[in-house]
């Protein structure tokens, strides 16, 4: 028998999501994946062909990318920002939902992210995003400046590290709490499914029907 195909799946916000997705795809992780003390990565399911890891959300597309995992569940935000030729993105499974966007201190924001930067030819930006962000900023002729942070990027206008930052907005609490407004939306983002090219050539007698099954679950909802 083959290796088993290896899952990669996000320990952060999309997992509650994914769960009852892979539970239609008719994948159920073995009980100690449930376990908050458990310090396990790699998880048995009840399809003794498939495993499960449970990374950083960014790592996902790279364990996927490199084939050390086959197949993976991961924001378009992440897909997008590395671009990893390896990775083909079959399916939207149409959960975590948010956008990746632009957004200033209330009061310095003119509301028109294209207007203000009509005037600039360079901005500084605090983001995790920094391959989207300065795409974003060339396409208006600017050349951005970013400032990698791995999270709090709402801090950064108030501490005086940039005006601006690029972050995910979903319910725009966090930008209001932090006293920022959104000038301008670069991408709206959902969970996608992921399959290592390589592995889907050499293993497509296993993965084809993997990902087909997602198809099929991402139309069928829970029962209310
Ligand atoms: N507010 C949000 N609403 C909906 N989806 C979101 C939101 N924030 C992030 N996401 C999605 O969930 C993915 C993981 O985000 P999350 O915030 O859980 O990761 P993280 O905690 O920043 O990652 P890490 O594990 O590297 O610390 C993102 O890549 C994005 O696709
Ligand atoms: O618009 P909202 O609904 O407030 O959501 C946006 C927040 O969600 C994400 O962070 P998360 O809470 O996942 O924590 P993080 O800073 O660790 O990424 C994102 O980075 C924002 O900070």
């Amino acid at each position: 028998m083959s290796q088993p195909l290896i899952l990669a799946i996000p320990k952060g916000r999309i997992l509650d999501e994914a769960l009852p997705l892979l539970a239609r795809v008719g994948i159920e992780p073995e009980a100690d994946f449930h376990d908050g003390k458990s310090r396990a990565l790699r998880f048995a399911t009840n399809q003794p062909d498939v495993s499960i890891i449970r990374v950083r959300a960014f790592d996902v597309a790279t364990f996927v990318a490199h084939g050390a995992a086959q197949i993976g569940i991961v924001g378009s935000d992440v897909v997008e920002e590395f671009d990893y030729s390896e990775l083909y993105a079959p399916v939207d499974l149409n959960i975590g939902h948010c956008r990746l966007s632009v957004a200033e201190p209330d009061g310095l924001a003119t509301g028109n992210d294209a207007a203000s930067n009509a005037m600039l030819s360079h901005v500084r930006v605090a983001t995790k995003y920094p391959h989207l962000t300065r795409k974003h900023y060339e396409a208006q002729g600017i050349q951005a400046e970013c400032v990698k942070l791995n999270g709090a990027m709402e801090l950064a206008p108030s501490l005086g590290l940039s005006l601006r930052i690029v972050d995910l907005v979903s319910s725009g609490a966090t930008l209001r709490a932090n006293g920022l407004v959104e000038t301008s939306v670069i991408m709206q983002i959902s969970a996608r499914l992921i399959v290592n090219r390589a592995a889907f050539k050499m293993r497509s007698a296993e993965l084809a029907p993997l990902v087909e099954a997602f198809r099929r679950a991402v139309g069928v909802r829970d029962a209310a």
